[in-house]
């Protein structure tokens, strides 16, 4: 049996006497796109930020290749490898797409260019940051002004700004949300081409998307992981149907 990439040990979170996270245990093989789903409030954002490393545990482990990072900083989770997927609000408008994209890969490398010349330094931003916007699809609006894009344009410059930090594993927290028909088949698309060679957690409401796109599916409801499946395994569990009902999700 391989090594799980990710693995979660008993991951607790709690406001007062609100326990939003329960006892999380999971695994996550290199490799696989993994998808958790749940009712809304069921914790799944707040579980990205605990894997992320922007929300500290109440208790239990976070072991990434191995290695416990349960202490660790957002960023040095990303410089091994942990990444996640930036938030629109974090995309500086008036710059151009491909400028958002070459800071990020900057601010991966630190101080490493500083001996370059100038031409030298943008070349060695621009030509991985190109690199990113292409695995994304958004190679051909490079230049333009990232407050331009549409909206789906901007969820897949998120990927490309988490492509960035060279990602083992990229965290995505709902990368379809207030996208339309055409634009969400574009994001799973991309979707589709990253799982080729990058170990995906993702959380979505979009059922469709999930049930294309995951090798395997988690469902957390209040906060505890109710089950572990293969898409099509989830889909027939009484337990899970009985927590969706209701809502139109899972139908
Ligand atoms: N900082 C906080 N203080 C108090 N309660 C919080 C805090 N953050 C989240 N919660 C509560 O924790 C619960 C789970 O929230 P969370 O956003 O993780 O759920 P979710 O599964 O991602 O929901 P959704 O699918 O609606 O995005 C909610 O009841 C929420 O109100």
């Amino acid at each position: 049996m391989t090594e799980p990439l990710l693995e979660l040990r008993n991951l607790r979170k709690a406001y007062g006497a609100l326990v939003v996270t329960d006892d999380v245990s999971l695994s996550i093989r290199p490799g696989e796109l993994h998808a958790i789903i749940g009712p809304n409030g069921a914790g799944k954002t707040t579980l990205i930020h605990q894997i992320s490393g922007t929300l500290a545990s109440n208790s239990g482990s976070v072991l990434f290749g191995g290695e416990d990072v349960t202490q660790l900083s957002m960023p040095q989770r990303v410089r091994r490898g942990l990444a996640r997927s930036f938030q629109i609000t974090s995309i500086l408008p008036g710059f151009s797409a491909l400028e958002n994209v070459a800071m990020a890969v900057q601010a991966r490398s630190g101080s490493s260019f500083r001996l370059f010349g100038q031409a030298a330094h943008e070349k060695a931003l621009n030509e991985p940051a190109m690199e990113c916007l292409a695995q994304v699809n958004l190679a051909g609006r490079a230049h333009v002004p990232a407050g331009l894009l549409s909206h789906g344009e901007k969820r897949q410059l998120e990927l490309a700004i988490g492509l960035a930090t060279a990602p083992k594993l990229l965290l995505l927290d709902e990368p379809l949300a207030g996208t339309g028909h055409e634009e969400s088949q574009r994001v799973v698309e991309t979707l589709r081409r990253l799982k080729e060679r990058l170990t995906i957690v993702l959380i979505e409401h979009d059922m469709d998307a999930v049930f294309s796109l995951a090798d395997r599916v988690s469902v957390l409801v209040y906060g505890r992981v109710i089950a572990t499946d293969t898409p099509e395994r989830i889909r027939e569990n009484p337990e899970v149907r009985a927590a969706y009902l209701g809502e139109e999700e899972m139908v």
